[in-house]
């Protein structure tokens, strides 16, 4: 590694937490901020905020060596540091369109506590010109003297990996306006060693809408595909496995499902397409994707509906798995969650396990008993529904949640199982895809 630098990481949600605990690993001295006193006090006594596979060891020894500190205020940062982060949140608005009051905030208190000069990263997720939007405000606010150069560095992390994929990037994209900001990231980031992409600040913006985008599309294009396989007897995991031993298609991102989840996905195609209306352009594709993820969850409710001739009322169901995804507490989104108020509507009693998100989850369902054990969830109710793929559901004794089933029912939405061998199990199964 070359010199250390001293970096600032406002934020210490998902992306800002690893980033800064992962920038401090490989030599650098970070302050991490958090206008959220609580979280600041959990970390600095070395308790998670969240769960990341890796995180708890990395922040601990990196804070136990002085090269990580929390802190609530960004003046700590902006005293200390040349390099500012941001990794605050932007969520969506009700009507799609990306909420920026934590960046506009998050660079007021940069402006006001910075007494020289400063590159600010946004890290976060955001519109195409906030760069420059962030620039202009930040010179406008500046005390006399104090230069701000506002780089773009979008993250491509994705949770339940987060750490992993902070040390195996498959590139680094940085977008300045001024080639000298520019460097002194790609310098400050070369510990990472992945290939760099240096470009202008809005190509840098958009790289992120447009991959999110193009997963999503991924995504529901082989849900539709899915659901088609489902009517002429083709099975989704064999057209899955055909296409992506193209390499021009590639294998990743073609597992069919309930349809994505999470805090990006979701926000970032609804963000993309305002952002298209915005410029007056109607993005065909995105429609159809958000749209079809949508009837996803749907058409699984539907399924499972069918299975009972149209009568949930008095039926117990058992949800396997909560969060958005394996190996994440995050339940931002979470296809279960809109799956469980559609089931419920219906008249089903709902029984869930997961194995991390339990505690965050009984805040949000109210009324649904949440199981540490799986098989407890499962005693006695009238069908297993799979809707989260984490490895305590795959790898589930059959022949114990059989007997501890109702009735021999279950609802893959993961595809978890091999059709072939649960109904030669005697379960009656329904997948995605399958017929
Ligand atoms: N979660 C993920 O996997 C990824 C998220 N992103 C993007 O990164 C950004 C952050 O996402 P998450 O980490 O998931 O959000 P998060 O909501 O977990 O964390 C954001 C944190 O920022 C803090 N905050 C807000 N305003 C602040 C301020 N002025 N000063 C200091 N702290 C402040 C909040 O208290 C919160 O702890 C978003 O734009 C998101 O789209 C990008 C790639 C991956
Ligand atoms: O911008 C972000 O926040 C991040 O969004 C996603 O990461 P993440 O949301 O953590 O999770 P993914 O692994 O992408 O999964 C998203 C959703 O898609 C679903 N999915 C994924 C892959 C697949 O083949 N099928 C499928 O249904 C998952 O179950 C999950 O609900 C991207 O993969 C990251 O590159 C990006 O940085």
């Amino acid at each position: 590694m070359g010199e250390p630098i001293a970096v600032g990481v406002l934020g210490a949600g998902y992306v800002g937490l690893v980033s800064a605990a992962c920038f401090a690993e490989v030599g650098h001295r970070v302050v991490c901020v958090d206008r959220d006193e609580r979280k600041i006090a959990a970390l600095r006594r070395g308790e998670m905020p969240i769960y990341e596979a890796g995180l708890e060891d990395l922040v601990r020894r990196n804070a136990a060596a002085g090269r990580l500190t929390f802190e609530t205020e960004t003046a700590a940062a902006a005293s200390a540091c040349e390099l500012l982060f941001v990794a605050v949140g932007t969520p969506s608005l009700d009507n799609g369109d990306v909420d920026m009051s934590q960046i506009k905030s998050a660079m007021e208190a940069i402006a006001e506590s910075s007494a020289d000069d400063k590159i600010v990263v946004i890290k976060s997720t955001v519109p195409v010109g906030t760069g420059a939007m962030a620039e202009a405000l930040l010179r406008s606010k500046a005390r006399s003297g104090v230069r701000f150069d506002v780089v773009s560095n979008p993250e491509f992390l994705r949770e339940g990996s987060a750490v992993h994929d902070t040390f195996h990037m498959d590139r680094i994209v940085i977008g300045a306006a001024s080639p000298a900001a520019g460097e002194r990231l790609r310098e400050a980031l070369a510990p990472f060693d992945a290939p760099v992409l240096m470009t202008n600040r809005e190509s840098a913006e958009l790289i992120k809408y447009a991959s999110n985008s193009f997963l999503a599309t991924k995504i529901s294009f082989i849900n539709e595909m899915a659901n088609l396989c489902e009517k002429v007897g083709a099975d989704i995991g064999m057209v899955a496995q055909g296409m992506g031993m193209d390499k021009r298609i590639g294998p990743s991102f073609l597992n069919a499902g309930i349809g994505y989840g999470g805090f990006c996905l979701p926000k970032d195609t609804r963000a993309q397409l305002f952002i298209a209306e915005n410029v007056d352009y109607d993005f065909k594709i995105m429609r159809a994707v958000v749209e079809v993820n949508q009837l996803q969850r749907q058409r699984f409710v539907r399924k499972v509906r069918a299975a009972f001739d149209g009568e949930l009322a008095g039926k117990t169901l058992a949800v396997m798995g909560l969060s958005f995804k394996p190996n994440t507490d995050d339940l931002r989104d979470a296809p279960s969650l809109d799956i469980i108020a559609m089931l419920r509507q219906y008249g089903a009693s709902i029984r869930a396990y997961d194995p991390v998100s339990g505690p965050k989850a009984a805040k949000l369902l109210p009324g649904v008993p949440i199981a540490d054990d799986p098989y407890e969830a499962l005693r006695d109710a009238d069908a297993m529904l799979v809707v989260t793929e984490w490895a305590q559901v795959k790898t589930l004794d059959l022949d114990r949640a059989k007997a501890a089933l109702r009735r021999p029912l279950v609802f893959d939405g993961r595809n978890v199982f091999d059709a072939a061998a649960m109904r030669a199990q005697g379960f009656r199964y329904f997948g995605i895809g399958k017929s």
